[in-house]
């Protein structure tokens, strides 16, 4: 497993060790003690999520916040998604910045989220299974959000229809500067 800091502080990207054979391929997705040595804090997932979106949804920007924050760790099973995660963090070095990345069952990359942080993606193939690991359970009086097309953030998605799906619930997101208001 190669486990890299991104550009924000305390998120990382996470690349297993792929086993191929003639019957196909083997990783470990997550391993506590390599995990946990990599990240440099103790981590207790309670909670895992899967999601199946169609080409074009995109899910996000959103992060719970306060006792209720989670810690997550992302990985797509199949198909493809652009995943993006912004650090609102205001005591962080690199508060306000995103960093983006391929997710995809052919990369086979995880990435590591720390509380604080919100998170979002936009599914590139024609269908994506999302799966993650959350260190809270889920509280949906705490969840919060930015809007995805937020002027502040000018997050490039890359999305590969005119436009997003995106939830009724997200659309009214608020945006970056009206979060910390
Ligand atoms: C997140 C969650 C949702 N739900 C219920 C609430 C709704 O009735 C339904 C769909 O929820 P939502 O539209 O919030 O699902 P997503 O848009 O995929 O939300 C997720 O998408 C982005 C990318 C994330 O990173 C978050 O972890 C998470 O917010 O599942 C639950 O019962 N438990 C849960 O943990």
């Amino acid at each position: 497993m190669k486990i890299t800091e991104t550009s924000l502080k305390g998120c990382f990207v996470l690349q297993p060790k792929q086993f191929e054979d003639e019957r196909g391929v083997f990783f470990e997705s997550y391993q506590q003690k390599k995990f946990e040595n990599a990240v440099g804090e103790q981590i207790n997932f309670v909670q895992d999520n899967i999601s199946v979106s169609k080409k074009g949804v995109l899910r996000g920007l959103h992060l719970q916040t306060g006792i209720h924050a989670q810690a997550k760790l992302v990985q797509v099973v199949h198909g493809e998604v652009l995943d993006v995660i912004v650090d609102l963090r205001k005591s962080s070095t690199t508060f306000g910045k995103h960093y983006k990345l391929k997710l995809s069952s052919v990369n086979k990359t995880a990435v590591f989220i720390p509380k604080g942080m919100a998170h979002g993606f936009v599914t590139l193939s024609d269908e994506a299974t999302f799966m993650y690991k959350c260190d809270a359970f889920y509280n949906s009086a705490s969840e919060s959000g930015i809007i995805y097309n937020d002027q502040d953030l000018q997050i490039d998605w890359e999305c590969p229809v005119e436009s997003p799906i995106i939830s009724e619930k997200d659309i009214v997101l608020p945006t970056f500067k009206e979060f910390f208001r």
